[in-house]
């Protein structure tokens, strides 16, 4: 028996006047890898981002567990304490060691003791395979190794469902695998991953789901084979055209 985690239910956004959500309504069970692909401009990180409120929403319901996120009586302090986000440029605390990215917040946000915090997250650190840059500044890192601690950093908050915005996008083309198959090892913890990509073939391996937006509205969903192999809308066949051409 499947749990519901998110019901997003007829979700619009507007900047001004300009409508860039049309009227949103999907699904997401827990433990489920739903990836959003699209253009550029379709709407996908806007979407991320009102799903955590670092965008408000215009209209429309996001049931989490039950309860709407945007009812004012909802306690949005516990609710972004489970709802992760990796960032396309990471946003790591550059004056903290990569250890203390992954402690601190455990400690702040979650009130963690620092022992419990720092076994937290040199487990996690350890699993994305950088367990030898622990005293190291971000500034001393890559690209690809930042957005592993950026992803150990989330995982430590021991998050419901971890949203990733374009996790690959600035990085240097050697270093998209090593964050994509930190990105699969999650799966193996059976955590909720809702991923905006352009890495197509990673997309089509991880996700259970695939929701293709274009201009504001959800196109097209199903599963990796009905997306690839059998689009029914015209624009998804251009567009993965487009991209499996590359
Ligand atoms: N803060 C903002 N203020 C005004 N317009 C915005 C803002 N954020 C996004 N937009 C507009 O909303 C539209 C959708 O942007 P969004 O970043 O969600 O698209 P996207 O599908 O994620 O694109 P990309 O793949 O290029 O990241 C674009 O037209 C963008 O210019």
């Amino acid at each position: 028996m499947t749990e519901q985690l998110f019901e997003i239910k007829n979700l619009k956004k507007s900047f001004g006047n300009h409508l860039v959500l049309k009227d949103i309504s999907f699904n997401v069970e827990k433990e489920e890898i739903i990836s959003i692909i699209g253009s550029s401009g379709s709407g996908k990180s806007t979407l991320l981002r009102c799903l955590n409120l670092l965008e408000d929403p215009t209209d429309g319901e996001i049931i989490y567990q039950g309860n709407n996120i945007l009812d004012p009586n909802f306690d949005l302090n516990h609710y972004r304490a489970k709802v992760g986000m990796v960032f396309q440029s990471f946003n790591l605390f550059n004056n903290l060691t990569v250890l203390n990215n992954c402690i601190v917040p455990q400690e702040t946000v979650l009130k963690r003791d620092h022992e419990l915090a720092k076994t937290t997250a040199i487990q996690n650190l350890e699993s994305v395979g950088m367990e030898q840059f622990l005293e190291a500044k971000p500034s001393q890192l890559s690209g690809g190794q930042k957005q592993r601690v950026a992803i150990a950093r989330a995982v430590s908050m021991d998050p419901d469902v971890l949203l990733f915005d374009e996790p690959t996008s600035a990085l240097d083309p050697e270093m998209v695998d090593d964050v994509l198959n930190a990105m699969k090892k999650l799966t193996e913890i059976g955590l909720t991953m809702i991923i905006v990509s352009h890495e197509m073939q990673f997309v089509r391996d991880i996700s259970n789901e695939i929701l293709f937006m274009d201009e504001g509205v959800i196109l097209e969903h199903g599963n990796p084979h009905e997306i690839f192999e059998n689009p029914k809308e015209a624009r998804t066949q251009d567009f993965l055209k487009r991209y499996l051409n590359r």
